[in-house]
């Protein structure tokens, strides 16, 4: 073969290589699709084959069939006259809400328990009303302190006897509570303990080991059980120990509570509690009250402080409510900002002294402050009943922290709003502080998902996360999706993903790794002139370009390229799996994007349902870097 022959011949067989790559990236692609359509089969399948009331418990036990279940939302039990009255005079409560009767029912028949339902539906009745029902006294694991006090001051304020061993308990009130557990006259039906307390007090487990020998440890519960499971939101390593309570105590029934588990988190907390057969309750995520909204941060100018302040003063002026910050440094600006504009508002982080946090927290349940500004730390046990809106000025990491931090509106069931706002920028820091979780990634493009999406109703983003069969029928306009589906309109993106990639692609070339900003910058033509010369530059408004790569990260034609250096995280754009698949000519991308500012560089394709698949699996968190990415809350 002469020389040009060979050269035509290895054109040739480059050129079919690159096409065999994207036909397998074309194959993966459609198993991926095959897997993700296999397993929706099964659970509606699953679905079909239950009544349709969406309080239905999913995935209950072996041990029992549906109909079996239904049993226990009656009240002709031996306890159930003693529970009603208990209700009414202790709780002064009127009714139970859905599944409070059937899993105080079940708990009470001694079956080990998960119940999964929303914030401030109202799990801990599920076991404070057996415990006063029950002889001898419950066990309840709690995460932290402060849910521990509240519950405590509550508990106190109905006249029910609990008492807790923690880490700043003194060593004669530890003394009494231990002595007094094995006693058949001690007054106490709840004992509160940190897992820390479980896992390290040899002194408490032994005395609950006697207290179980004289039958007095009727129940245990755990409470956010979800800290169990490192692909929870909010492992805590503690809980991985708890295990050894089913171990030494199998007789006493176990319920485990949390507002927010997947299957799979349930799965693993069922290993972890070694709970051999437990019934799973699921009640509805869907929370009818609240409107949820997601509304965009200008990179350009950023007025999102005005805009909340605006919306405090007028739509929710003389209302109770909370904003979600990034930082303590952003919880004290905020703050500052809010103030300044006559909102009485007071920050809340983690760095605060414990008197202050409390002081803030008091005020605010009393209604002396209007606003907490609030990082994560003012989180689990926030128990007001009349918040009218959770703002965030940031985004939350996944969409399981933003359901809880969300959740905190409208316990009353009255009418309160849940908004974001969503900032191209804050998916990069946001990305930094989480790079070494579990999953960390994929959860935060979940949540970017959320906000980016206009496609689909916020509500059933929400609830498909849950693993919740979801009709569209149930949100009843209470999102901005449904109630302005007209102002969006599905575009052709092809050429600018092409335009974007090769300018990654080209900086790839250059040995030079592009930042999100950078990117933006080069295609929006701000970059040096040498660059402008060799790339597309688009005429895009700056959301539009920002939408678009963004839109391009969750799609998996550009992914995350992290740089550590010992102080800091950098977030660099890379190539992602699917980026080769552009190369074909017939491979087209669409978005859904809001219809104002399209300019004629977007090509409108008339209202096409097609949705490109998220990608999934890849995660930053394999990364051998070491180093941990804190914020501070
Ligand atoms: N049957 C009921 N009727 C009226 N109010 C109820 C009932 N049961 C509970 N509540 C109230 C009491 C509390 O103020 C509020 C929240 O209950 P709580 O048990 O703290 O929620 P929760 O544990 O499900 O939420 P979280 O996930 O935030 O911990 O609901
Ligand atoms: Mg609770
Ligand atoms: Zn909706």
């Amino acid at each position: 073969m002469d020389s040009d022959n060979a050269d035509d011949v290895q054109a040739g067989l480059d050129s079919v290589e690159a096409e065999l790559e994207v036909v397998k990236l074309q194959i993966a692609e459609l198993l991926e699709k095959q897997a993700s359509l296999t397993s929706k089969r099964k659970q509606l399948l699953r679905r079909l084959e239950e009544p349709c009331d969406s309080t239905q418990p999913s995935g209950s036990g072996p041990a029992m069939t549906k109909q079996e279940l239904l049993r226990y939302e009656n009240d002709d039990f031996s306890w159930s006259t003693e529970l009603g009255q208990n209700l009414k005079d202790v709780f002064q409560l009127s009714k139970f809400r859905p599944l409070q009767l059937k899993a105080i029912n079940l708990s009470m028949s001694g079956k080990d328990l998960f119940l999964v339902m929303p914030t401030g539906r109202g799990k801990s009745l599920c076991y404070q009303l057996p415990a006063v029902c029950s002889e001898g006294f419950t066990l309840v694991v709690t995460p932290l302190v402060s849910l521990m006090e509240d519950q405590l001051m509550y508990l106190k304020s109905i006249d029910v006897e609990a008492v807790s061993l923690n880490a700043s308990s003194s060593k004669e009130h530890a003394k009494t509570v231990l002595a007094e557990m094995t006693d058949s006259k001690a007054p106490f039906k709840l004992l509160y303990v940190t897992p820390e307390k479980i896992a390290k007090s040899k002194l408490l487990m032994s005395r609950l080991e006697k207290a179980y020998n004289a039958g007095r440890l009727s129940r245990i519960a755990v409470d956010e059980v979800h800290c169990c499971s490192q692909w929870g939101h909010d492992f805590r390593p503690d809980y991985k120990l708890l295990g050894i309570l089913k171990r030494q105590f199998p007789k006493v029934p176990l319920l485990g509570l949390t507002a927010t588990a997947t299957g799979s988190v349930l799965k693993d907390c069922q290993k972890i509690l070694c709970v051999p057969e437990p019934i799973t309750l699921t009640a509805s995520f869907n929370r009818t009250n609240l409107y949820y909204e997601v509304r965009l941060k200008d990179s350009n100018s950023d007025d999102s402080v005005s805009d909340i302040s605006a919306l405090i003063k007028e739509r929710y002026k003389d209302q109770s409510g909370i904003v979600y910050v990034f930082s303590q440094k952003d919880a004290e600006t905020v703050s500052a900002d809010l103030q300044k504009k006559g909102i009485n508002a007071s920050p809340y982080h983690a760095n605060m002294n414990p008197e202050d946090k409390s002081q803030v927290h008091r005020k605010w349940a009393t209604n002396k402050i209007q606003v907490v500004v609030a990082t994560v730390a003012f989180g689990m046990g926030i128990d007001k009943a009349d918040v009218r809106f959770v703002i965030h000025h940031t985004i939350s990491k996944s969409i399981e922290n933003y359901y809880q931090e969300s959740g905190r509106a409208g316990r009353d069931d009255k009418p309160a709003d849940c908004i974001v706002y969503f900032g191209f920028n804050d998916i990069f820091r946001i990305s930094t502080m989480v790079v070494m979780e579990n999953v960390g990634q994929q959860k935060l493009l979940n949540m970017v998902d959320y906000c980016q999406n206009v496609d689909r109703c916020r509500r059933s983003v929400i609830a498909v996360h849950f693993d919740e069969v979801w009709d569209d029928e149930g949100c009843n306009e209470m999102c901005d999706v449904c109630r302005h589906g007209n102002d969006y309109i599905t575009v052709d993106i092809t050429q600018h993903a092409k335009d974007v990639v090769q300018i990654v692609e080209l900086a790839g070339s250059l040995e030079e790794k592009l930042t999100p900003l950078k990117v933006t910058e080069a295609w929006m033509g701000k970059g040096p002139a040498k660059r402008r010369k060799m790339i597309q530059t688009t005429t895009l408004s700056r959301l539009e370009v920002e939408a678009i790569i963004t839109s391009l990260l969750l799609q998996g034609y550009l992914s995350e390229d992290f740089s550590f250096t010992p102080y800091t995280t950098y977030f660099y754009l890379k190539l992602g799996g699917k980026a080769p698949l552009l190369k074909n000519q017939s491979h087209s991308i669409t978005m859904k994007m809001r219809r104002t500012g399209l300019d004629a560089n977007t090509v409108k394709v008339s209202q096409v349902k097609t949705k490109e698949g998220k990608r999934s699996g890849d995660n930053a968190a394999n990364s051998p870097v070491t180093k941990k990415v804190k914020r501070d809350l």
